[in-house]
Protein backbone atom coordinates (compact mmCIF):
# COMPACT_ATOMS: atom_id res chain seq x y z
CA UNK A 1 0.00 0.00 0.00
CA UNK A 2 1.43 3.53 -0.88
CA UNK A 3 2.54 5.46 2.10
CA UNK A 4 0.47 8.63 3.28
CA UNK A 5 1.71 11.54 2.79
CA UNK A 6 2.23 14.06 5.90
CA UNK A 7 -0.97 16.13 4.95
CA UNK A 8 -3.46 12.42 5.08
CA UNK A 9 -1.77 11.32 8.27
CA UNK A 10 -2.52 15.13 9.74
CA UNK A 11 -6.36 14.65 8.44
CA UNK A 12 -6.51 11.08 10.04
CA UNK A 13 -5.45 12.31 13.34
CA UNK A 14 -7.29 15.34 13.49
CA UNK A 15 -10.40 13.52 12.43
CA UNK A 16 -9.97 10.90 15.02
CA UNK A 17 -9.56 13.67 17.75
CA UNK A 18 -12.69 15.44 16.82
CA UNK A 19 -15.28 12.17 16.64
CA UNK A 20 -13.61 10.53 19.11
CA UNK A 21 -12.24 13.03 22.03
CA UNK A 22 -9.06 11.31 21.67
CA UNK A 23 -5.92 12.88 23.06
CA UNK A 24 -3.54 14.91 20.26
CA UNK A 25 -0.18 13.98 22.37
CA UNK A 26 -1.06 10.33 22.38
CA UNK A 27 -2.60 10.23 19.22
CA UNK A 28 0.45 11.88 17.30
CA UNK A 29 3.01 9.78 19.32
CA UNK A 30 1.12 6.28 18.68
CA UNK A 31 1.00 7.54 14.41
CA UNK A 32 4.21 8.73 14.40
CA UNK A 33 5.99 5.31 15.65
CA UNK A 34 2.98 3.15 13.52
CA UNK A 35 3.22 5.06 10.32
CA UNK A 36 7.19 5.49 10.53
CA UNK A 37 7.05 9.03 9.69
CA UNK A 38 10.58 10.59 9.13
CA UNK A 39 12.62 12.80 11.33
CA UNK A 40 11.77 15.72 8.41
CA UNK A 41 8.61 15.47 8.69
CA UNK A 42 7.54 14.90 12.43
CA UNK A 43 8.22 18.30 12.61
CA UNK A 44 5.63 19.71 10.09
CA UNK A 45 2.74 16.99 11.00
CA UNK A 46 3.09 18.16 14.91
CA UNK A 47 2.76 21.91 13.80
CA UNK A 48 -0.25 21.05 11.20
CA UNK A 49 -1.71 18.80 14.05
CA UNK A 50 -1.60 20.98 17.20
CA UNK A 51 -1.58 24.21 14.69
CA UNK A 52 -5.08 23.11 13.63
CA UNK A 53 -6.26 22.35 16.87
CA UNK A 54 -5.09 25.37 18.21
CA UNK A 55 -6.85 27.75 15.79
CA UNK A 56 -10.12 25.97 15.25
CA UNK A 57 -12.34 28.86 16.37
CA UNK A 58 -10.18 31.26 14.29
CA UNK A 59 -10.06 29.02 11.21
CA UNK A 60 -14.13 28.18 11.64
CA UNK A 61 -14.30 32.05 11.26
CA UNK A 62 -12.72 32.41 8.79
CA UNK A 63 -14.23 29.63 6.74
CA UNK A 64 -17.58 30.13 7.55
CA UNK A 65 -17.55 33.39 5.38
CA UNK A 66 -16.89 31.00 2.30
CA UNK A 67 -18.30 27.96 2.29
CA UNK A 68 -22.08 28.61 1.09
CA UNK A 69 -23.53 25.97 3.29
CA UNK A 70 -23.52 25.92 7.42
CA UNK A 71 -19.97 24.40 8.33
CA UNK A 72 -21.45 21.93 10.66
CA UNK A 73 -23.47 20.52 7.86
CA UNK A 74 -20.50 19.78 6.39
CA UNK A 75 -18.70 15.97 6.49
CA UNK A 76 -16.32 15.56 9.15
CA UNK A 77 -13.52 14.85 7.06
CA UNK A 78 -14.00 17.62 4.91
CA UNK A 79 -14.61 20.29 7.47
CA UNK A 80 -11.21 19.21 9.23
CA UNK A 81 -9.31 19.29 5.81
CA UNK A 82 -10.35 22.80 5.13
CA UNK A 83 -8.98 24.07 8.54
CA UNK A 84 -5.72 21.86 8.25
CA UNK A 85 -5.25 23.39 4.61
CA UNK A 86 -6.16 27.09 5.73
CA UNK A 87 -4.18 26.41 9.06
CA UNK A 88 -1.15 25.99 6.89
CA UNK A 89 -2.18 28.79 4.25
CA UNK A 90 -2.32 31.40 7.16
CA UNK A 91 0.29 30.39 9.88
CA UNK A 92 3.16 28.02 7.65
CA UNK A 93 5.55 30.34 6.37
CA UNK A 94 7.54 27.38 4.83
CA UNK A 95 4.58 25.87 2.94
CA UNK A 96 4.05 27.27 -0.51
CA UNK A 97 0.02 28.24 -0.85
CA UNK A 98 -0.17 26.45 -3.98
CA UNK A 99 1.03 23.06 -2.73
CA UNK A 100 -1.40 23.53 -0.18
CA UNK A 101 -4.11 23.92 -2.17
CA UNK A 102 -2.82 21.39 -4.63
CA UNK A 103 -2.58 18.56 -1.54
CA UNK A 104 -6.17 19.30 0.02
CA UNK A 105 -7.96 19.16 -3.97
CA UNK A 106 -5.66 15.92 -3.98
CA UNK A 107 -6.97 14.87 -1.13
CA UNK A 108 -10.73 15.82 -1.81
CA UNK A 109 -10.71 13.36 -4.89
CA UNK A 110 -9.79 10.50 -3.18
CA UNK A 111 -11.91 10.72 0.19
CA UNK A 112 -14.66 11.88 -1.48
CA UNK A 113 -16.33 13.18 -5.14
CA UNK A 114 -15.45 15.59 -7.86
CA UNK A 115 -18.38 17.92 -6.45
CA UNK A 116 -16.53 18.12 -2.75
CA UNK A 117 -12.75 18.24 -4.56
CA UNK A 118 -13.91 21.28 -6.58
CA UNK A 119 -15.68 22.93 -3.15
CA UNK A 120 -12.40 22.70 -1.45
CA UNK A 121 -10.37 24.12 -4.58
CA UNK A 122 -13.04 27.41 -4.81
CA UNK A 123 -13.07 27.80 -0.71
CA UNK A 124 -9.61 27.85 -0.56
CA UNK A 125 -8.39 29.33 -3.54
CA UNK A 126 -11.93 32.11 -2.34
CA UNK A 127 -9.21 33.16 0.32
CA UNK A 128 -6.39 33.24 -0.99
CA UNK A 129 -7.69 36.03 -3.70
CA UNK A 130 -9.69 38.07 -1.14
CA UNK A 131 -7.54 37.53 2.02
CA UNK A 132 -8.47 37.06 6.01
CA UNK A 133 -11.53 38.09 7.32
CA UNK A 134 -11.64 40.50 9.74
CA UNK A 135 -12.78 40.16 13.23
CA UNK A 136 -14.34 43.59 13.25
CA UNK A 137 -18.23 42.20 12.54
CA UNK A 138 -17.86 40.54 15.84
CA UNK A 139 -20.13 42.98 17.98
CA UNK A 140 -19.74 41.01 21.20
CA UNK A 141 -16.48 41.74 22.74
CA UNK A 142 -15.93 38.22 24.63
CA UNK A 143 -17.47 36.26 21.64
CA UNK A 144 -14.96 38.30 19.42
CA UNK A 145 -12.11 37.36 22.00
CA UNK A 146 -12.88 34.11 22.18
CA UNK A 147 -12.69 33.99 18.37
CA UNK A 148 -9.81 35.79 17.21
CA UNK A 149 -7.93 34.23 20.20
CA UNK A 150 -9.46 31.32 19.34
CA UNK A 151 -11.25 29.48 22.76
CA UNK A 152 -14.44 28.46 23.59
CA UNK A 153 -16.64 31.47 24.50
CA UNK A 154 -17.96 29.74 27.87
CA UNK A 155 -13.97 29.74 28.96
CA UNK A 156 -13.24 33.05 27.64
CA UNK A 157 -15.82 34.38 30.04
CA UNK A 158 -14.79 32.63 32.69
CA UNK A 159 -11.50 34.03 32.75
CA UNK A 160 -12.88 37.08 32.05
CA UNK A 161 -14.52 37.25 35.10
CA UNK A 162 -11.93 35.82 37.18
CA UNK A 163 -8.76 37.38 35.67
CA UNK A 164 -9.76 40.91 33.75
CA UNK A 165 -9.44 41.07 30.08
CA UNK A 166 -6.01 42.01 29.44
CA UNK A 167 -4.75 38.80 31.40
CA UNK A 168 -7.22 36.84 29.41
CA UNK A 169 -6.55 38.42 26.30
CA UNK A 170 -2.43 37.84 27.24
CA UNK A 171 -3.54 33.78 28.29
CA UNK A 172 -5.32 33.07 25.11
CA UNK A 173 -2.50 34.31 23.32
CA UNK A 174 -0.06 32.59 24.33
CA UNK A 175 -1.98 29.59 24.71
CA UNK A 176 -2.10 29.59 20.67
CA UNK A 177 1.93 29.39 20.35
CA UNK A 178 3.94 26.42 20.58
CA UNK A 179 5.55 25.65 24.35
CA UNK A 180 8.92 25.63 25.24
CA UNK A 181 10.79 22.30 26.10
CA UNK A 182 12.84 22.86 29.24
CA UNK A 183 14.20 20.20 31.39
CA UNK A 184 15.30 20.20 35.04
CA UNK A 185 19.07 19.63 35.98
CA UNK A 186 19.33 17.06 38.49
CA UNK A 187 21.38 19.06 41.57
CA UNK A 188 22.75 15.80 42.94
CA UNK A 189 24.57 15.00 39.54
CA UNK A 190 25.20 18.26 38.12
CA UNK A 191 26.94 21.10 40.45
CA UNK A 192 26.64 23.93 37.84
CA UNK A 193 24.06 24.22 35.40
CA UNK A 194 26.42 25.74 32.48
CA UNK A 195 28.32 22.46 33.14
CA UNK A 196 25.59 20.61 31.36
CA UNK A 197 24.55 22.93 28.92
CA UNK A 198 28.30 22.94 27.76
CA UNK A 199 27.94 18.88 27.63
CA UNK A 200 24.65 19.03 25.84
CA UNK A 201 26.03 21.84 23.32
CA UNK A 202 28.66 18.87 22.66
CA UNK A 203 25.63 16.24 21.67
CA UNK A 204 24.42 19.17 19.47
CA UNK A 205 21.02 20.10 21.97
CA UNK A 206 21.56 23.64 22.68
CA UNK A 207 19.99 24.98 25.83
CA UNK A 208 20.08 28.05 27.59
CA UNK A 209 19.61 28.59 31.39
CA UNK A 210 15.62 28.65 32.46
CA UNK A 211 14.05 32.13 32.97
CA UNK A 212 11.99 31.06 36.49
CA UNK A 213 13.57 28.28 38.25
CA UNK A 214 16.87 28.17 39.23
CA UNK A 215 16.93 24.39 38.87
CA UNK A 216 15.88 24.69 34.89
CA UNK A 217 17.22 24.71 31.32
CA UNK A 218 15.52 25.68 28.05
CA UNK A 219 15.91 23.43 25.24
CA UNK A 220 16.81 25.87 22.02
CA UNK A 221 17.51 23.04 19.35
CA UNK A 222 17.59 19.51 19.32
CA UNK A 223 16.10 16.71 21.03
CA UNK A 224 16.79 16.02 24.75
CA UNK A 225 16.14 12.40 25.37
CA UNK A 226 18.78 11.15 22.46
CA UNK A 227 21.31 12.40 24.49
CA UNK A 228 23.66 10.83 26.93
CA UNK A 229 23.39 13.45 29.55
CA UNK A 230 19.39 12.71 29.60
CA UNK A 231 20.51 8.82 30.19
CA UNK A 232 22.87 9.43 32.72
CA UNK A 233 20.07 11.19 34.67
CA UNK A 234 22.00 14.50 34.42
CA UNK A 235 18.45 15.83 33.33
CA UNK A 236 14.42 15.62 33.40
CA UNK A 237 11.75 17.08 31.05
CA UNK A 238 9.71 19.11 32.61
CA UNK A 239 8.11 22.64 32.73
CA UNK A 240 9.84 25.25 34.83
CA UNK A 241 6.59 25.92 36.78
CA UNK A 242 6.28 22.68 37.47
CA UNK A 243 9.42 22.43 38.74
CA UNK A 244 8.59 25.47 41.49
CA UNK A 245 6.26 22.42 43.28
CA UNK A 246 8.78 20.50 44.75
CA UNK A 247 10.85 23.75 46.13
CA UNK A 248 7.61 24.60 47.56
CA UNK A 249 7.48 21.23 49.39
CA UNK A 250 10.89 22.18 51.08
CA UNK A 251 11.60 18.41 51.85
CA UNK A 252 14.64 17.63 53.92
CA UNK A 253 17.03 14.47 53.61
CA UNK A 254 15.73 12.04 55.86
CA UNK A 255 12.27 13.11 56.17
CA UNK A 256 9.40 11.01 55.31
CA UNK A 257 7.21 12.52 52.47
CA UNK A 258 4.08 11.42 51.11
CA UNK A 259 3.25 11.81 47.05
CA UNK A 260 -0.44 11.24 46.97
CA UNK A 261 -1.20 11.63 43.09
CA UNK A 262 2.61 10.96 41.94
CA UNK A 263 2.33 9.67 38.10
CA UNK A 264 4.27 10.19 35.92
CA UNK A 265 6.66 11.32 38.68
CA UNK A 266 8.39 14.56 37.60
CA UNK A 267 7.88 16.11 41.10
CA UNK A 268 8.14 12.68 42.99
CA UNK A 269 11.72 12.46 40.95
CA UNK A 270 12.66 16.12 41.81
CA UNK A 271 11.65 15.83 45.69
CA UNK A 272 13.83 13.25 46.16
CA UNK A 273 16.21 14.66 44.51
CA UNK A 274 16.18 17.56 46.64
CA UNK A 275 16.08 15.08 49.70
CA UNK A 276 19.27 13.87 48.44
CA UNK A 277 18.09 10.37 47.96
CA UNK A 278 18.09 10.26 51.87
CA UNK A 279 14.53 9.33 53.67
CA UNK A 280 11.72 8.14 52.06
CA UNK A 281 8.77 9.23 49.67
CA UNK A 282 5.48 7.21 49.51
CA UNK A 283 4.41 7.67 45.77
CA UNK A 284 0.87 7.04 45.34
CA UNK A 285 -1.40 6.71 41.70
CA UNK A 286 -4.62 5.44 41.07
CA UNK A 287 -3.51 3.32 38.00
CA UNK A 288 -1.01 0.03 38.08
CA UNK A 289 0.44 1.26 34.64
CA UNK A 290 0.80 5.06 35.57
CA UNK A 291 2.92 4.06 38.69
CA UNK A 292 5.11 1.79 36.60
CA UNK A 293 6.13 5.39 34.68
CA UNK A 294 7.20 6.56 38.29
CA UNK A 295 9.44 3.46 38.78
CA UNK A 296 11.02 3.74 35.24
CA UNK A 297 12.33 7.33 36.10
CA UNK A 298 13.15 6.69 39.36
CA UNK A 299 15.54 4.27 38.06
CA UNK A 300 17.10 6.42 35.29
CA UNK A 301 17.91 9.02 38.03
CA UNK A 302 19.15 6.44 40.43
CA UNK A 303 16.83 7.40 42.70
CA UNK A 304 16.16 4.65 45.74
CA UNK A 305 14.30 6.08 48.16
CA UNK A 306 10.79 6.55 45.97
CA UNK A 307 8.42 3.57 46.81
CA UNK A 308 5.52 3.58 44.76
CA UNK A 309 2.02 2.09 44.89
CA UNK A 310 -0.88 1.80 43.31
CA UNK A 311 -4.06 3.38 45.35
CA UNK A 312 -6.56 5.41 45.11
CA UNK A 313 -5.46 8.54 47.64
CA UNK A 314 -8.99 8.26 48.81
CA UNK A 315 -7.80 5.33 50.84
CA UNK A 316 -4.79 6.46 52.06
CA UNK A 317 -5.62 6.72 55.54
CA UNK A 318 -6.27 2.56 55.49
CA UNK A 319 -2.97 2.13 54.29
CA UNK A 320 -0.60 4.71 56.37
CA UNK A 321 -0.74 5.67 60.06
CA UNK A 322 -2.05 8.79 61.31
CA UNK A 323 0.54 11.81 61.65
CA UNK A 324 3.44 9.67 60.14
CA UNK A 325 4.73 11.94 57.08
CA UNK A 326 6.51 14.93 57.49
CA UNK A 327 5.23 17.06 54.63
CA UNK A 328 2.24 15.76 51.58
CA UNK A 329 2.19 16.88 48.15
CA UNK A 330 -1.24 16.89 46.57
CA UNK A 331 -0.59 17.35 42.94
CA UNK A 332 -4.15 16.55 42.24
CA UNK A 333 -6.06 15.58 39.04
CA UNK A 334 -7.47 18.73 37.39
CA UNK A 335 -8.81 19.99 34.06
CA UNK A 336 -5.37 21.30 33.16
CA UNK A 337 -6.23 24.71 31.64
CA UNK A 338 -3.27 26.27 32.33
CA UNK A 339 -1.62 23.61 29.96
CA UNK A 340 -3.56 24.35 26.59
CA UNK A 341 -0.48 25.06 24.66
CA UNK A 342 0.64 21.51 25.74
CA UNK A 343 -2.85 19.71 24.75
CA UNK A 344 -4.74 21.76 23.29
CA UNK A 345 -8.04 19.32 22.90
CA UNK A 346 -8.60 20.57 26.22
CA UNK A 347 -10.21 23.99 25.65
CA UNK A 348 -12.45 22.00 23.45
CA UNK A 349 -13.18 18.86 24.92
CA UNK A 350 -13.53 20.15 29.11
CA UNK A 351 -16.79 21.68 29.63
CA UNK A 352 -17.84 24.05 32.95
CA UNK A 353 -19.42 20.74 34.83
CA UNK A 354 -16.16 19.25 34.27
CA UNK A 355 -14.80 21.64 36.70
CA UNK A 356 -17.02 21.34 39.38
CA UNK A 357 -16.71 17.47 38.92
CA UNK A 358 -13.52 17.81 39.39
CA UNK A 359 -13.36 19.86 42.32
CA UNK A 360 -15.40 16.98 44.71
CA UNK A 361 -11.82 14.54 43.94
CA UNK A 362 -9.77 17.67 44.55
CA UNK A 363 -11.15 18.09 48.05
CA UNK A 364 -11.49 14.21 48.62
CA UNK A 365 -7.87 13.42 48.37
CA UNK A 366 -6.65 16.97 50.24
CA UNK A 367 -9.16 15.77 53.07
CA UNK A 368 -8.37 12.01 53.25
CA UNK A 369 -4.47 12.43 53.35
CA UNK A 370 -5.14 15.55 55.69
CA UNK A 371 -4.95 12.75 59.11
CA UNK A 372 -1.21 11.35 58.02
CA UNK A 373 0.55 14.40 58.31
CA UNK A 374 2.64 15.69 61.39
CA UNK A 375 1.75 18.55 63.17
CA UNK A 376 3.88 21.20 62.31
CA UNK A 377 3.69 19.72 59.07
CA UNK A 378 2.89 21.38 55.44
CA UNK A 379 0.49 20.12 52.63
CA UNK A 380 1.24 21.50 49.78
CA UNK A 381 -2.01 21.30 46.82
CA UNK A 382 -1.29 22.26 43.37
CA UNK A 383 -2.80 21.96 40.07
CA UNK A 384 -2.04 22.92 36.15
CA UNK A 385 -4.93 24.52 35.78
CA UNK A 386 -5.70 28.45 36.52
CA UNK A 387 -9.11 28.17 37.48
CA UNK A 388 -10.27 29.18 40.75
CA UNK A 389 -13.07 27.09 41.64
CA UNK A 390 -10.20 23.95 41.26
CA UNK A 391 -7.44 26.07 43.45
CA UNK A 392 -8.26 29.10 45.95
CA UNK A 393 -11.85 27.69 45.95
CA UNK A 394 -10.69 23.91 47.24
CA UNK A 395 -8.29 25.37 49.32
CA UNK A 396 -11.02 27.54 51.05
CA UNK A 397 -13.29 24.64 51.26
CA UNK A 398 -10.36 22.63 53.06
CA UNK A 399 -9.58 25.61 55.42
CA UNK A 400 -13.29 25.93 56.41
CA UNK A 401 -13.68 22.16 57.62
CA UNK A 402 -9.83 22.08 58.79
CA UNK A 403 -9.66 24.44 61.55
CA UNK A 404 -6.46 22.76 62.42
CA UNK A 405 -4.71 24.15 59.13
CA UNK A 406 -3.91 27.14 57.88
CA UNK A 407 -1.95 28.91 55.34
CA UNK A 408 1.79 29.06 55.10
CA UNK A 409 3.46 32.54 53.95
CA UNK A 410 6.40 30.92 54.07
CA UNK A 411 5.39 29.79 50.75
CA UNK A 412 7.28 32.60 49.34
CA UNK A 413 10.91 31.89 50.71
CA UNK A 414 11.10 29.12 49.24
CA UNK A 415 10.20 30.12 45.61
CA UNK A 416 11.90 32.67 43.40
CA UNK A 417 11.89 36.69 44.13
CA UNK A 418 10.46 36.93 40.57
CA UNK A 419 7.05 35.71 41.86
CA UNK A 420 6.37 38.76 43.80
CA UNK A 421 3.26 40.28 43.12
CA UNK A 422 1.43 37.19 42.79
CA UNK A 423 0.54 35.53 46.10
CA UNK A 424 -2.14 35.56 47.62
CA UNK A 425 -0.96 34.72 51.12
CA UNK A 426 0.10 31.51 50.87
CA UNK A 427 -0.62 30.79 47.50
CA UNK A 428 0.57 31.44 44.26
CA UNK A 429 -1.12 31.72 40.76
CA UNK A 430 0.95 31.43 37.70
CA UNK A 431 -0.22 32.13 34.65
CA UNK A 432 1.18 30.67 31.21
CA UNK A 433 1.20 34.36 29.79
CA UNK A 434 3.26 35.37 32.98
CA UNK A 435 6.54 33.67 32.61
CA UNK A 436 5.83 31.87 29.14
CA UNK A 437 5.38 29.01 31.34
CA UNK A 438 2.68 26.01 32.05
CA UNK A 439 -0.01 27.46 34.20
CA UNK A 440 0.26 26.75 38.03
CA UNK A 441 -1.59 26.99 41.04
CA UNK A 442 0.54 26.22 44.42
CA UNK A 443 -0.36 26.73 47.97
CA UNK A 444 1.07 25.41 51.03
CA UNK A 445 -1.33 24.22 54.28
CA UNK A 446 0.13 24.19 57.69
CA UNK A 447 -0.93 21.73 60.39
CA UNK A 448 -1.03 23.60 63.80
C1 LIG B 1 -1.47 16.10 37.77
S1 LIG B 1 -1.21 14.42 37.64
C2 LIG B 1 0.20 14.18 38.65
C3 LIG B 1 1.49 14.57 38.00
C4 LIG B 1 2.69 14.17 38.83
N1 LIG B 1 2.64 14.70 40.16
C5 LIG B 1 3.99 14.59 38.17
O1 LIG B 1 4.56 15.61 38.54
O2 LIG B 1 4.48 13.87 37.29
C6 LIG B 1 -2.46 13.76 38.64
C7 LIG B 1 -2.35 12.28 38.86
O3 LIG B 1 -3.34 11.91 39.83
C8 LIG B 1 -3.75 10.60 39.56
N2 LIG B 1 -5.01 10.39 40.30
C9 LIG B 1 -6.25 10.75 39.96
N3 LIG B 1 -7.12 10.41 40.93
C10 LIG B 1 -6.39 9.83 41.90
C11 LIG B 1 -6.72 9.24 43.15
N4 LIG B 1 -7.98 9.21 43.60
N5 LIG B 1 -5.72 8.71 43.88
C12 LIG B 1 -4.44 8.72 43.44
N6 LIG B 1 -4.08 9.27 42.26
C13 LIG B 1 -5.04 9.81 41.51
C14 LIG B 1 -3.82 10.54 38.06
O4 LIG B 1 -3.72 9.21 37.62
C15 LIG B 1 -2.64 11.41 37.63
O5 LIG B 1 -1.52 10.61 37.34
Amino acid sequence: MKKKNVREVALDILLQIEKNQAYSNLLLNQTIKREKINEKDIGLLTEIVYGTIQRKNTLDYYLSQFVKIKLKKLDDWVLVLLRLSLYQIIYLDRVPERAVVHEAVELAKKKGHKGISAMVNGTLRSLLRQGVPSFNKIEDPIEKLAISYSHPIWLTKRWIDQFGEDKTKAVCEINCTPPMVTARVNKMKVRNIDEVIEKLEGEGVICERGDLSDDAIKVIKGTLPNTTAYKEGMVTIQDESSMLVARALGAMPKMKVLDSCAAPGGKTTHIAELMNNEGEICALDLHEHKVKLIDEQASRLNLSIIHTKATDSRKANEVFEKESFDCILVDAPCTGLGVIRRKPDIKWQKQEADIERITLIQKDILSAVAPLLKKGGTIVYSTCTIDDLENEEVVKSFLNEHSNFELDETLKERLPKKLEGLYNKGMVKILPSDFNTDGFFISSLKKI
